[in-house]
C-alpha cells in the first residue's frame, strides 16, 4: 500500500528524492504532495504528476510521512509554523535530511512522542544510485524505520547508523558527489591534455570510476590490493601514482572530507 507522503522543500534534494521515487522507482505520484518556495518547484511537481500544496502545513496534514528537505537555517521556522498550524498533531513520521541538525533539535519542535528520523541522502538518489544513512530518534520504533526504508530503498543503499556518525556521513557521502565530480573533471582534463576528445575523456573517466568502485563493492577486497594489481613494476601506473603522491592526493582528499564534516556539524546552529 502506498504511504501518503509529504515532501516539504522542493529544491535540489526534494526534487531528487521525488524524481527518484516517481520516475525511477515507479512510486505512485498521487501518493505524494510537495510544497516549496523556490522557483520552478511547482512546474517540476506538475511534470512528475505529484500533488502541490500552497503551504507546508497543507502538505503535512494527513500525511503518514513528512520529509523535510529545507536548508538547515529554514528548519526551525518551518517546524514552528507546522506546530502553530497543528499540522503535525496526528504525529506522522517526520524525516529530516538537513545537514548538521540533530535529533534533539527536531524532537524539541514537534509534538511530544512524534517519531523522528534523521536521514542523510545524496544527489545520486535521483537515479537510484544513492546512499542514505538513517538514524532514529527516541520515539521512532522498528515500524518507523521500516517505513523510512520503504521510502529510501528504491533510491539506493540504505544504512542504519548511530546519530553521532551523521556529520562524518555528511562530509563523505552527501558532500562526496561534488568531490567526485571535480575529480572526474580533472581526470578528463588529463585525457584531453594527452589528446583525447573531451567527450571521450569524460566518458572514459566516468565509466572507469564506476568500474573501479563496483570492484570494491562486489569483491569486498581492500582498495590497496586492487590498486597493486594494476601497478606493474617499472610500468606506467606507478609513475602516475607517484606523481599523484607528489601532490599529496590522499591527504588532500581525506582533509576535504574532514573539513566538510566539521562544517556540516555547525550548519544547524
Ligand atoms: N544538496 C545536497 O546534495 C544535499 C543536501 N542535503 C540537505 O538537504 C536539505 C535541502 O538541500 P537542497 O535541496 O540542496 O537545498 P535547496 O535550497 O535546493 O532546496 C530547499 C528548498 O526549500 C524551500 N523552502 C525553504 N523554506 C520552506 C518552507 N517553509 N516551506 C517549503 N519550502 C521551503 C526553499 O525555497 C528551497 O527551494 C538541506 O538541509 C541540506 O543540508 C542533504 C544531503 C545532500
Ligand atoms: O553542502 C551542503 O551543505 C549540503 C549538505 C551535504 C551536501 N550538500
Amino acid at each position: 500500500m502506498t504511504t501518503r507522503l509529504a515532501i516539504i522543500g522542493f529544491g535540489t534534494m526534494g526534487q531528487a528524492i521525488t524524481g527518484g521515487l516517481v520516475e525511477a522507482a515507479g512510486y505512485p505520484p498521487e501518493g505524494i504532495t510537495a510544497s516549496g518556495k523556490g522557483k520552478g518547484g511547482r512546474a517540476r511537481a506538475q511534470a512528475l504528476g505529484v500533488g502541490w500544496a500552497a503551504t507546508a502545513a497543507e502538505a503535512a496534514r494527513g500525511a503518514e510521512a513528512v520529509v523535510l528537505c529545507v536548508k538547515p537555517k529554514d528548519l526551525g521556522p518551518l517546524l514552528e509554523s507546522l506546530a502553530a498550524a497543528g499540522a503535525l498533531d496526528h504525529k506522522p513520521l517526520v524525516v529530516s535530511i538537513a545537514a548538521g541538525t540533530d535529533l534533539a533539535f527536531l524532537e524539541a519542535r514537534v509534538p511530544g512522542g512524534t517519531p523522528v528520523i534523521r536521514a542523510m541522502p545524496n544527489t545520486p538518489c535521483s537515479i537510484r544510485m544513492g546512499t542514505i544513512v538513517l538514524a532514529p530518534g527516541a520515539h521512532a520504533g522498528e515500524e518507523h524505520l521500516a517505513l523510512a526504508r520503504t521510502l529510501f530503498e528504491p533510491l539506493g543503499a540504505v544504512l542504519d547508523l548511530d546519530e553521532h556518525h551523521m556529520d562524518a556521513v555528511t562530509g563523505l557521502s552527501a558532500s562526496g558527489p561534488a568531490f567526485i565530480f571535480v575529480i572526474l573533471e580533472a581526470l578528463a582534463e588529463g585525457g584531453v591534455q594527452c589528446g583525447l576528445p573531451r567527450g571521450v575523456a569524460v566518458e572514459l573517466a566516468a565509466r572507469m570510476t564506476v568500474g573501479a568502485a563496483s570492484m570494491v563493492l562486489q569483491t569486498g577486497r581492500h582498495p590497496a590490493a586492487l590498486k597493486d594489481e594494476v601497478t606493474t613494476p617499472a610500468g606506467c601506473t606507478i609513475a602516475g601514482l607517484l606523481a599523484l603522491e607528489d601532490g599529496r592526493i590522499r591527504s588532500v582528499l581525506a582533509r576535504g572530507i574532514e573539513r566538510a564534516s566539521q562544517v556540516a556539524s555547525g550548519l544547524g546552529r
